[in-house]
């Protein structure tokens, strides 16, 4: 066994230094502020030096029972518990709808499919608009409502929607989703992985029954973390507590939410790191149409290269984009690094975050790089295309 490898100067981050434009890691950089705690919070249960009542959402000392309603007034829902990840708040909002139906848009993670799979659920998808957008228009949910409806002679249990979707970045009409879910009496879940903690989003508004959100994706925390919140309708359900009295001890844990595994297993950093730059991401969200706008310049550069352009809706909402780039596909077939060529070109730059081996299809996320790093990338794509002789426009 090499213990070697695992010595501080072999576990350097590969990406410091750069310039990183992965689509999931934009919005979880930390803060300053979270920067400044995480060393005195860093050892395994560290929140639970002062648990007073054996869970973490009650714990005072820090002040997570606090910061928990503070979370619920900011997405403006009734009740919030911080989960293992926006995977993990899915789960437990399903585990309370085991068997049952539940309906999501076709642009959905992998983890929403998982999480339904998890509890035996049966899965409708609405169909979205196709290339080049692929839109989910709103009234596909009726549509599908209607569908179950005739295949099992009812409509289904529960609904879900992603608000900004992994793949083109495309932001859905929740409000309007919403409404057609209220009409139906079918709750919705509203994935806001890549939404709240860079957005506003608001509950209520959008008619949403559950939020689940990602700390390390979007409020500049720690992984894992997430959030669930719903509405005081569903609190008893989805938080039930433990029934189990031990059969020969007769021990009982009647305080211990089920589906949260008793205690929600977010005892140090992810928590502490997620509470220290709420202040910045309740700042933050306010300025998210200058970063829509960053997004939209970028894009409008980047399609000044020869056979590149967005796909997905237009003009963008959204941070998170995709390209498609068949010339940039071309280079990589007689290249001798083949579709990783593309990857290095940025890395010599100073760039990464572009998924190695992409040519053809590439992601990318500008949410809060500086307007200069936003040119940087782009100047980056227009050279390197420039450098391989494809036109570029003035
Ligand atoms: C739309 C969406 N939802 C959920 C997730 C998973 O989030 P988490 O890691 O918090 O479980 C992702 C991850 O990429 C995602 O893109």
């Amino acid at each position: 066994m090499n213990l070697d490898r695992y010595s501080p100067q072999n576990l350097r981050r590969p990406s410091s230094g750069m310039i990183n434009v992965h689509p999931i890691q934009r919005g979880g950089i930390l803060t300053e502020e979270a920067r400044q705690v995480i060393l005195e919070w860093a050892d395994g249960y560290s929140v639970c030096d002062l648990c007073l009542e054996g869970r973490v959402d009650l714990v005072k000392n820090p002040p997570i029972a606090e910061f928990k309603r503070d979370v619920a007034e900011f997405l403006n829902m009734d009740e919030v518990r911080f989960t293992a990840g926006a995977r993990h708040a899915k789960f437990v909002i399903m585990s309370a709808f085991k068997e049952k139906t539940i309906v999501v848009d076709s642009l959905a993670h992998y983890t929403s499919y998982i999480a339904a799979e998890l509890n035996d659920m049966k899965v409708y998808e609405v169909p979205n608009s196709g290339y080049p957008e692929f839109k989910i228009e709103p009234e596909k949910y009726a549509e599908t409502f209607e569908r179950v409806k005739e295949e099992t002679g009812k409509y289904p249990d529960l609904a879900l929607l992603t608000h900004v979707d992994y793949r083109y970045g495309n932001l859905a009409d929740a409000k309007e989703v919403g409404k057609i879910c209220r009409e139906y009496g079918i709750p919705l879940i509203l994935n806001t992985a890549y939404s709240s903690g860079v957005m506003e989003v608001d509950g209520k508004k959008l008619n949403a029954d559950f939020i689940v959100a990602s700390g390390h994706k979007s409020w500049a925390a720690t992984a894992p973390i997430g959030i669930l919140a719903t509405n005081y309708d569903f609190v008893d359900d989805v938080f039930r507590t433990s029934k189990t009295r031990g059969e020969w001890s007769g021990r009982a844990f009647t305080k211990k939410e089920v589906a949260l595994f008793g205690c929600s297993p977010v005892y140090g950093l992810p928590i502490i790191t997620l509470m220290a730059s709420f202040p910045a991401v309740v700042r933050r969200i306010k300025k998210w149409e200058e970063e829509v706008a960053k997004a939209r310049w970028f894009v409008k550069e980047m399609e000044k290269i020869e056979g590149v352009q967005l796909i997905g809706e237009r003009p963008k909402n959204h941070t998170l984009m995709q390209f498609e780039s068949p010339a940039f596909h071309s280079i990589a077939k007689r290249h001798k690094k083949r579709g990783f060529f593309l990857y290095h070109e940025l890395k010599k730059r100073g760039i990464v975050g572009v998924q190695p081996g992409m040519t053809k299809n590439f992601k990318i996320n500008v949410y809060g790089l500086s307007w200069e790093e936003v040119e940087k990338v782009a100047e980056a794509f227009k050279d390197i295309a420039e450098s391989y002789g494809l036109e570029v426009e003035d």
